[in-house]
């Protein structure tokens, strides 16, 4: 692992055996870049992305925690994207590399925690084993009662062909192509594939209760101060997601897993 900066963020990189890189910026515990082994990068970045923790990053994979969107009155898409990490740990082997990510309550900026006073720690743990990148999202309520919270690893792929980018998996809407505006809430079949115009990828997820799938269109970026108007067909959102809030009991703790494998290149 190494410290590095994405902008002015101090981030970490870790580097695979077989050379796949994952890129980290503390604020927020956001990935912001993947690179498989081949050198390509993997997730999408806009061009207008604020890098310097004066508002959330717009593009990687933005960690949603306790609320999604405006479903409750805290802080839209929660705290945790908003909030400054730090490493707790990091590891290398023959197979694999990782790093693991801590926050607590103490470490939210006292006005974004004043709008949800609960106890809790959260754990992200990114590990790149061969083409595939795993992130474990441990939420633990450290307080004396429970609470309820919404998360999700809100990913955003770099696709090479909007028009032919396709989601295979989804109930009731397989294939998915893109076109106008979407966003859309799914129950979550574990396993989807993404084909980008420059792979497939198999999204896998566990312990979360949905996907969403979202991308805003012509209009809906024009109307983003932070992405550029042409940039809505450079990526699409694939959010493991637990979209309602749900109790978490004082002490319990849960955990939702996403994993990214590349299966095949074109
Ligand atoms: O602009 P943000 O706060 O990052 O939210 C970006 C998007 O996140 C999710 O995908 C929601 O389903 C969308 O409704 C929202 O527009």
């Amino acid at each position: 692992m190494k410290m590095v900066t994405f902008g002015q963020l101090p981030a970490v990189c870790i580097t695979a055996p077989d050379g796949a890189t994952a890129t980290i910026a503390l604020y927020g515990a956001h990935l912001a870049s993947w690179t498989t082994a081949d050198g390509r990068e993997r997730l999408f970045m806009s061009d207008k992305s604020p890098r310097d923790g004066s508002a959330a990053i717009r593009g990687g994979v933005p960690v949603i925690f306790p609320q999604f969107s405006t479903r409750g009155t805290g802080q839209r898409h929660g705290v945790a994207r908003l909030s400054h990490w730090r490493v707790a740990d990091s590891g290398l082997d023959a197979g694999s590399a990782w790093v693991e990510l801590a926050l607590t309550h103490e470490d939210v900026p006292p006005t974004l925690a004043a709008g949800w006073p609960h106890a809790f720690a959260l754990r992200l743990r990114f590990t790149l084993r061969g083409d595939a990148i795993d992130m474990r999202f441990n939420v633990r309520n450290t307080g004396d009662a429970p609470f309820d919270f919404a998360a999700a690893l809100h990913t955003y792929y770099a696709v090479e062909d909007f028009t032919r980018t396709v989601v295979e998996g989804l109930p009731d809407e397989s294939p998915l192509y893109f076109g106008p505006k979407l966003d859309n809430i799914y129950a979550a079949p574990p396993t989807l594939a993404l084909h980008t115009g420059a792979g497939t990828l198999a999204l896998q997820q566990q312990g979360f209760t949905e996907w969403v799938v979202w991308n805003p269109g012509a209009e809906g970026a024009a109307a983003l101060n932070d992405m550029a108007d042409d940039e809505w067909q450079r990526f699409v959102c694939i959010e493991p997601a637990r979209v309602d809030k749900k109790e978490l009991a004082a002490g319990a703790e849960w955990t939702g897993q996403h994993s990214i494998a590349l299966t095949a290149i074109p």
